[in-house]
Order: structure tokens, then sequence, then C-alpha cells
């Protein structure tokens, strides 16, 4: 039985969440009922006789156009997804049913907004690649880029800046950003190092659209960005620090985009956090505390190779081992401290005295050794003299000077070994000779 009642003409359309549009051969709008307004921002008078494409996310255009170029060629075509870019120059998600009318010679279609889920796969995807990216940065530089390269597609902006707390003096520094044609983080205005510290001191996120903060910017810089998004990151310690967004295009961050960035900054967190762990734990695997020196596992690695490039390139090494003399008696004199800032003070002797290539280590206790590579070995003399002189000088202790010796004992590749064990055991017995014989400079 045909019924009379038309429901779209009863402005059915008009009431439905999802848009329903036709568009004309010349791929103009003809029709758009009035969801369009939600989905696009525009008002169907705004939207009829445009052209569809243009309103396309540039990106998506052309796959858009071979999918209407199904439809037109009479098949139905259900699920298929672009973005638009609403008039407010955000991009919104689209899912699309669409048929070809060959009675109407139109392409009618109802376009569903799912901006929402396509945002919840998007979220949770960047959770799983930043905590992937934890694992596999090889150091903490490298992981910032994984984060902005996570980040930037899901909030498009053209300045990214992550400010760490320093360990130090407790204050933020900014170990990493990306700058777009107009740059802010280097010329770094005053009023933009207080928003930074404005999230890490309170711990609360802040959306610079505030006209008292854009004042404040405008009298800083002449090129003002419009636009700053700055959340703070919470470690298992405290605040760690703040990542922050900046748009100088003059479009603002919505609430979705600060939910976004507050909702991944607990991944980043974690992940700086974890990377920071790590890197302590290989410098403490690598380096010894007091004096920041490489230490016995590092000298070893370092030795090796050293070797390794010995033999190749058939040059000499030369490793030699020190123990100062009677240090004890400045711990049992003076205190433990006291003998921790001499050790302190004859590392950084060593350390000048060498090419920076060279490897100056801390073994244990007051024993030191110090790698020399492409070494000539004639000038053996003269260089554990030149180390000797320079360990030797007199340190002051609570203003009484106090004598430094050191015995120094040397052993050359390849004429004293051919490897890391033979050398060390080498030097260390010609170490323990000089010694007995009351402190000579050279023992090889
Ligand atoms: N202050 C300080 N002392 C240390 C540290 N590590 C080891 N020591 C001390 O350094 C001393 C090293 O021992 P020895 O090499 O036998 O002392 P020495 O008086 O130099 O003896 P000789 O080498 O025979 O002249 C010991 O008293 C250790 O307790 C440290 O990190 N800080």
């Amino acid at each position: 039985m045909k019924t009379e009642y038309q429901p779209l003409s009863a402005g059915f359309a008009d009431l439905l969440l999802d848009v329903v549009c036709a568009v004309d051969r010349t791929g103009r709008f003809v029709y758009v009922s009035a969801a369009c307004e939600r989905v696009f921002g525009y008002t169907p008078e705004e939207m009829v006789g445009r052209v569809m494409i243009d309103m396309v996310a540039p990106e998506d255009r052309a796959r858009t156009l071979a999918e209407a170029g199904e439809v037109m060629s009479g098949k139905d075509r259900v699920g298929f997804e672009n973005r638009y870019v609403r008039k407010d120059g955000r991009l919104v998600h689209v899912m699309w049913s669409a048929r070809w009318s060959e009675s109407d010679q139109l392409r009618v279609a109802v376009a569903r907004d799912v901006t929402r889920r396509k945002r919840a796969e998007a979220m949770q995807a960047a959770v799983y690649a930043i905590s992937e990216a934890a694992q596999v940065a090889e150091d903490a530089q490298a992981l910032y880029r994984m984060i902005y390269q996570v980040v930037s597609p899901l909030i498009p902006a053209d300045n990214f800046a992550l400010a760490l707390r320093d360990e130090q003096t407790g204050a933020l520094v900014y170990p990493w950003y990306m700058e777009g044609a107009r740059r802010i983080m280097a010329p770094r205005p005053r009023s933009l190092a207080q928003a930074f510290n404005h999230v890490f001191t309170t711990g609360l996120s802040l959306r610079l659209d505030d006209p008292t903060w854009s004042a404040a910017l405008a009298a800083d810089m002449a090129e003002l960005p419009l636009a700053w998004l700055g959340v703070p990151l919470h470690g298992s310690k405290g605040s760690l620090g703040v990542l922050a967004l900046m748009r100088t295009s003059g479009q603002t961050f919505d609430h979705d985009e600060l939910e976004a960035l507050q909702f991944i900054s607990t991944q980043i967190s974690m992940a700086i956090e974890h990377k920071e762990m790590q890197v302590r734990l290989q410098r403490q695997a690598q380096y010894d505390d007091l004096t920041g020196l490489p230490n016995r596992a590092l000298l070893a690695d370092r030795l090796d190779m050293a070797i390794a490039r010995a033999q190749r390139d058939g040059r000499a090494l030369a490793l030699l081992y020190l123990d100062l003399d009677k240090f004890k008696m400045v711990n049992d004199l003076w205190g433990h401290a006291a003998g921790d800032g001499l050790l302190q003070e004859v590392a950084r002797r060593l350390q000048k005295s060498v090419r920076r290539a060279d490897t100056v280590a801390r073994l244990s206790g007051d024993e030191f050794v110090v790698l020399l590579e492409n070494f000539e070995p004639g000038n053996i003399n003269e260089t554990v003299q030149k180390l000797a002189v320079a360990v030797s000088q007199p340190v002051m202790i609570e203003n009484h000077v106090h004598p430094l010796r050191v015995s120094i004992g040397v052993a050359l590749y390849p004429e004293h070994g051919l490897d890391a064990r033979q050398l060390l055991k080498h030097a260390d017995s010609a170490m323990y000779q000089c010694k007995r014989s009351g402190g000579c400079a050279v023992q090889s």
C-alpha cells in the first residue's frame, strides 16, 4: 500500500544527529540537513552551493574523490572515513554512507561525526607508542623526539617544548623543543618562562588565552604566540617538569585538546622517569660516584677497545697504574671527608694532564689508572714524570699544606702484554715495586 506520508519532507532529516546531504555531478552541495552546523560548523545556507572537496582536509582529498567516483559508478558505500576542515579550522572525522541516485542525478549521503571515537583510538595508540618509546629510546634526547612525534599529530601545534626540573638547581631547564617558522622558544621571553614556571609550581594545566598573560607576552615579543597550552608532568617524587604546545596561527586550543594532553602526560611522565632512572643506573654502573671518573668496568671496556685499535693500526699504548702514598694518613689525620676531597683533587689533576681522548679511571680507594692511546713509547719517562709532578703538588687541607706523593707503574702494549688482564697485572706489579723501593716515579 502506498502511503502519502513523506518523512523527510516532514522535517525528519533536520532532527537526525547525523548529517544528510546531497551533492550534484559537479561536486557541489545541493542539500544539507541542519546537523551540518554541529558537525562542520557551517549552517546549511553556508554549505549549499559550496564545492564538497574544498571542505575536505587536503591530505584526504585524493582518496575522497576516488570514493566519490565509486559511488557515482552506482556502488552503495558504507563506512568510508575522511576528515573535513570545520569552519573554526579544526578537523572533524566523518564516516559516510552514500549512494548514487540516478533519477535525481545526485550523490545522497549520511555523514556521522566519529571524531570522539577517532580521538579515543588515537589516544590509546599514543599511550602505547610512548610506553614503547621509553623502552627503545637510546637516550633521553631520543625519547624526547619520540614523544614529540607521538604528540604532534594528536594535537597539532607549531611549537613544542619540554621543560624539566634540573636535579642540581631544582629550576626548570629546556632540554628539548621544536620550533615553527615563528620562533618562540629560542628567544624565550620572560613572560613565556613565567607561564612554564606557573604550571611547574602550581602543578596545574594552563591555557594561555587569559588576556592578562597575553598582554604580558605582547609586551615582551613582537610576534605573539596566540595560544599556549601547558600541562604539568608529575613524577613519583614530585613535579618533573612541563610539556607545552604553542600555536602562532591564531587558532586556540580547545578543552578536548587540553584533556588529551593531560591524559597522555601521565604516560609521558612515566616514560621520562623511566629513562632518567635508566641513565642514572647506567652511569652508576660505569662511573665512580666520588670523582665522576670511569670505574673499573668502563675502563675494562675502553681498554679492550683501545687494544683492538692499537693492534689494527700497529700502534703502541700505555697503561699507568697510580697509587697514592700514605693516603690513609689523610683520612686518619683530617677525616674521611678531607680524604674524599683529596681524591677528587687528584682526579682533576690527572684529567688536566692528559688529552681528552685518553682515559683516567678510578679503580678503588686511592688507585687510579691512566690509559694513553696512540702513544710513542720513547716518551714514557717524560709522560710519567709529568703526571707524577702534576699529582704530587701539595694540597691544602684545613689551612695546612699536606704533601702528596704517588707511585706509578707502567705497562706498554704490546711490550708488556697483549690483553687487558696482562697489561693491568704488569702495571700493578710495577707500581708495587716502585712503592716498595720507596717511591720511584717510573718503573716499567
Ligand atoms: N676518604 C676516602 N678514603 C678511601 C676511599 N676509598 C678507600 N679509602 C681509604 O684509602 C686507603 C687506601 O689504603 P692504602 O692504599 O693501603 O693506604 P696508603 O696509606 O695509601 O698506603 P700505601 O699505598 O702503602 O702508601 C684506606 O685507608 C681506605 O680506607 C674513599 O672513597 N674515600
